[in-house]
């Protein structure tokens, strides 16, 4: 079995190697390991869109992440679980983390609000009230079959006031101790906590000092990538990684480009999920190793050279420009397709270097010479 299938029935994190704060190594869980540095494609409602499961996993991605809020309006729960889980359901038997719904709560739905028991919200479906108790969020992850699951949290957006994030940030940490205990014991799952406390260091660093005290199996640094500047987002993973334990994973929630996922890995991230590359895919745009490509652009029209005759992915390598400028212009269900082929094999493949880099102890020449190649393209 190759270091990427090994399936464990203990959850558990193996450092292979380090370059400076940049870490490689493997996450063990019941389904599989989890090569880190790590990126998650978002798999919103049991589908990487636009994606077969089989093609996720060929272009390299050993985790997925669902989201609980969309999965808890539909298909819901119980339904779920009766229906063999979410790994069974969406055909993909690698590990999944699932996040808490609560991030989403307030980005998409209606009237909600947040007090001591939970968060309270409409449906963005169909208007109806739910509510959600740290306690049912983690009983929510587990119906699905989540191998991690996150926290119940309140992230709040940047620049707020700081009596706003030091409120948010010690609900956080005491829902954080309500998801230890409704987690209980899984041994080959996990829950991670979310670190807190906004752009306000004394406040990330108490935060992450609370939850490592609670001796989870990962942290996960939340409430950043919210409209910061990346130099804040940065400062604020200089703060926090020295204080959590060097062993155990760490997790940046929502991030990010290619340029913000080099730049956190030298500051010691191990695993990252971001909507980007699918989302993108999907409006025309195009991640190359010669940095980003808009194929809406007419300048593209002619352009009879694939986006990367180097890539091993199909959709790089076989296709014209022409022809993707083509599809994305008539709006083709193909375009969105082979864009997101292309961008999440583009991000994997980034990922596999990295990993490589980390173990050669060559990442911040690994950094330079990617992001040179990104400046040649766009000169
Ligand atoms: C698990 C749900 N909780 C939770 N999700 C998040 C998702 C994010 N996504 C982004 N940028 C795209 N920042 C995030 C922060 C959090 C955060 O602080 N908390």
């Amino acid at each position: 079995m190759s270091d990427r299938d090994l399936a464990s029935d203990r959850f558990g994190f193996t450092l292979h190697a380090r370059d400076g704060s940049a870490r490689t190594g493997a996450i063990a869980t019941m389904r599989g390991t989890i090569r880190t540095p790590a990126f998650m494609p978002v798999g919103t409602a049991a589908t990487v869109k636009a994606m077969y499961p089989e093609q996720v996993r060929d272009l390299g991605a050993d985790v997925v992440l669902g989201n609980t809020y969309h999965l808890m309006l539909r298909p819901g729960p119980e339904r779920m679980a009766r229906l063999g889980g979410l790994h069974h359901f969406m055909r993909w038997p690698h590990p999944i983390l699932t996040d808490s719904g609560g991030f989403q709560v307030m980005s998409l739905s209606a009237l909600r609000k947040i007090d001591e028991a939970g968060v309270t919200f409409r449906s963005h479906v169909d208007g109806s009230t739910h509510h959600m108790s740290p306690e049912r969020s983690i009983e929510i992850q587990g119906l699905l079959g989540s191998d991690i699951q996150m926290q119940l949290d309140e992230c709040v957006r940047l620049p707020a006031d700081e009596t706003a994030i030091v409120k948010a940030m010690h609900l956080s940490l005491r829902w954080a101790e309500r998801c230890r205990a409704a987690f209980g014991e899984q041994p080959g799952r996990a829950m991670f906590g979310i670190v807190q406390g906004g752009d306000v260091p004394a406040l990330r660093v108490e935060s992450a000092k609370a939850l490592v005290g609670l001796g989870l199996r990962g942290y996960a640094i939340g409430g950043l990538a919210v409209g910061e500047p990346q130099a804040v987002m940065l400062a604020m993973i200089e703060t926090v990684a020295p204080h959590l334990p060097e062993d155990k994973p760490r997790y940046l929630m929502g991030v990010g480009t290619p340029d913000d996922i080099l730049r956190s890995v030298e500051r010691g991230i191990d695993m990252f999920d971001c909507v980007m590359p699918t989302r993108a895919g999907r409006h025309g745009l195009a991640y190359t190793r010669h940095g980003r490509i808009n194929l809406r652009n007419a300048r593209h029209g002619e352009d009879t050279r694939p986006l990367d005759e180097a890539s091993a992915c199909p959709a790089a390598r076989d296709y014209s420009r022409a022809y993707l400028h083509h599809l994305v212009r008539t709006d083709e269900i193909l375009g969105m397709m082979l864009l997101t082929w292309n961008n999440l094999s583009y991000y994997q493949d980034l990922m596999a270097g990295i990993r490589a880099a980390i173990a050669a102890g060559r990442f911040l020449d690994f950094a330079a010479e990617t992001r040179e190649a990104w400046a040649r393209a766009e000169a």
